[in-house]
């Protein structure tokens, strides 16, 4: 089931992940990205990591709020990943549908392993058993320096778990979703988040328009 393609259960449908540090602008053109598909017909799915189903919405809300060992994280950020793929994610490439999803398996890579040091070798483990086979068609990694991170992130919200963490911990975020984009060139376009929303938006329609 690689690449969203046959394999078995035959998946029809593309599967699109936004990643970035916390305050790059993903969330803020899943929409923009959904109406443009919708446009050309095209059915979609829109979901998230870690949540997108009433179990996983659970789990994030111990993750993004209560202290827990570094592996605990990780493994119930697979758990709820798990439960996401077996009911949104499948069903939805089964359909044939375009399915969305605000994070997927580069942010564990990110996150546990590039943020807090969780050994790659053990994340890898848990990718490679989660889900052996599926990859994402394409991943648009929303890259800003932290400073325009934090000021986006500062001027919003209440900040959870993980947005209250120290410049150090996001430089290394950034630093492994920069890593995994050379790793997997194929299925990464990285969208410098710095720039105003309409010109990302024009390099998202043009990204998109190669992958209809
Ligand atoms: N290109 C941009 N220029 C200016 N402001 C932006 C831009 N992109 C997003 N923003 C603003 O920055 C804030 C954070 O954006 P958004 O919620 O999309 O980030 P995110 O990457 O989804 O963050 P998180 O992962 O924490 O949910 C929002 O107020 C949004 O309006
Ligand atoms: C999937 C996933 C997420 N995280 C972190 C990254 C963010 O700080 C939060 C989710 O919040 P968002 O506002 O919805 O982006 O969870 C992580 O550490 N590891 C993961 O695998």
């Amino acid at each position: 089931m690689r690449q969203g393609q046959a394999v078995g259960s035959i998946l029809r449908g593309k599967f699109i992940t936004f990643e970035g540090i916390d305050g790059a602008g993903k969330s803020t053109h899943i929409g923009f990205v959904a109406d443009f598909l919708a446009a050309r017909g095209k059915t979609v799915v829109s979901s998230r990591e870690p949540g997108g189903t009433p179990l996983g919405e659970k789990l994030r809300e111990l993750l993004l709020h209560e202290k827990m060992h570094l592996e605990t994280e990780a493994l119930l950020m697979f758990a709820s990943r798990r439960e996401h793929i077996a009911q949104v994610i499948e069903p939805g490439l089964v359909r044939g549908d375009w399915v969305l999803s605000d994070r997927f398996t580069d942010a564990s890579f990110a996150y546990q392993s590039g943020g807090r040091g969780m050994d790659r070798g053990k994340m890898e483990a848990l990718e490679a058993w989660v889900h052996p086979q599926l990859q994402p068609d394409l991943t648009l990694l929303f890259d800003v320096p932290l400073e325009v991170a934090r000021e986006r992130l500062d001027a919003t919200r209440t900040l959870d778990k993980f947005e209250r963490e120290q410049t150090e911990f996001f430089e290394k975020c950034r630093g492994e979703y920069l890593r995994r984009a050379s790793q997997y060139p194929e299925r990464f376009v990285v969208i410098d988040s710095t720039r105003a929303i309409p010109a990302i938006q024009s390099q998202l329609s043009q990204v998109l328009e190669k992958l209809l």
